[in-house]
């Protein structure tokens, strides 16, 4: 069972061709008899080069979970997908870059986008949502590329990273990148820009997230991969009108109080406590705010998968808290992430140089 979308490539697609050939193979091995894909290798293809000899063992995901192999059966609930309903390394065993974004249309958009990026036949207007048995996360496939929404908050993307990161480990995934295309709150940036994430940090400003486990606090990095932010940096400038930096982003648990609005429901400062708040982050680097970035970051590096940050401002938050940008204005800003990310990916696909 596959809901790979048919796909042919235009120009120099070797790598594409000899993966999808793999990824037949691999279909059909399955079909045949199910167990001796256990034990079949996955598709090695270092998505950096163009030439056969790229094709080398790259980095697996590694799940950090001793019980999971135990477990005759993993039912990945809020994503609708599980190892025994479902031919895991078939439908995603190709899966290369990963693209997460808290809304469901915005996900949806992108894989629409990015299906004519990388010039791939077939119908994309009714694109399938491979999550509609669940109403909590949408995802698409593309190619090699995976389109999934997250929700809001630190809670919901970490759910759907559980059971992500758990999909590309029984998919058998290799050298897979992650992306957060999202939005944020600018800290001293014309609206409009694109912040690239440095270091993900919490609210008292640290590099860290902190999950509670058992009643304990678990604290883990928030590393991302500079080399992968510095790439992103360059294929901006190669994109007109598409002002990007890099900078720290801070992750905060509410939107309102949280990120030091003076406009929600409650509010216990005055205007010269938040910009005094502001000011330090600014000072440490801060460039932008959002609500997903440290769990998006700290999973990713615990998991040992390659990760970014790419998140457009919509104000800048020392002018204001309200976003009375108009709708199409908006929609404009969220494209941007998604054209970054899209040049990066044909980049290492060899489709561009
Ligand atoms: O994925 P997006 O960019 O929509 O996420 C940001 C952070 C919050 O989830 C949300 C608040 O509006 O936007
Ligand atoms: O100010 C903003 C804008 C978008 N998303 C946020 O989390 N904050």
């Amino acid at each position: 069972m596959s809901v790979c979308i048919p796909f042919t490539c235009r120009g120099n697609r070797s790598i594409w061709r000899n993966n999808q050939r793999e990824l037949s193979t691999a279909n059909r091995i399955y079909q045949k008899e199910s167990s001796v894909l256990q034990t079949m290798a996955p598709i090695l293809l270092n998505a950096t080069g163009t030439d056969h000899s790229d094709y080398i063992e790259q980095e697996e995901v590694h799940v950090k979970n001793p019980h999971l192999d135990s477990m005759e059966e993993d039912i990945l609930y809020h994503l609708d997908l599980g190892t025994k309903t479902h031919n895991l390394p078939a439908m995603f065993g190709d899966i290369k870059f990963v693209c997460v974004g808290g809304s469901a249309n915005r996900m949806k958009s992108f894989a629409q986008f990015i299906h004519q990026e990388l010039g791939l036949s077939g119908d994309m207007a009714g694109i399938r949502d491979i999550c509609a048995g669940t109403d909590r996360y949408s995802m698409y496939k593309v190619g090699p590329v995976l389109s999934i929404s997250h929700g809001m908050g630190v809670p919901s993307m970490s759910i759907m990273l559980h059971e992500l990161i758990k999909l590309l480990h029984h998919a058998r995934c290799r050298d897979v990148i992650l992306f957060r295309i999202g939005t944020s709150g600018g800290v001293g940036l014309a609206p409009g820009t694109v912040v690239i994430t440095n270091q993900a940090v919490d609210s008292f400003l640290q590099p860290q997230f902190e999950q509670v486990v058992l009643g304990k606090v678990i604290v883990r990095s928030t590393e991302l991969d500079k080399g992968l932010a510095e790439e992103l940096l360059s294929c901006s400038t190669e994109i007109p009108n598409l002002p990007a930096v890099i900078g720290n982003t801070m992750c905060t648990h509410d939107f309102y109080e949280g990120q030091g609005r003076l406009d929600g429901a409650l509010c216990s400062f005055s205007t010269e406590d938040k910009l005094e708040y502001l000011h330090k982050a600014y000072d440490v680097g801060v460039r932008n705010i959002e609500m997903e970035s440290t769990v998006f970051a700290a999973m990713c590096h615990t998991c040992g998968l390659k990760a970014a940050v790419i998140c457009v401002t919509l104000l800048n938050r020392f002018e204001g808290d309200q976003i009375n940008t108009p709708h199409e204005v908006m929609l404009e800003y969220q494209q941007r992430p998604q054209f970054l990310v899209s040049r990066l990916i044909r980049k290492r696909l060899g489709l561009i140089q």
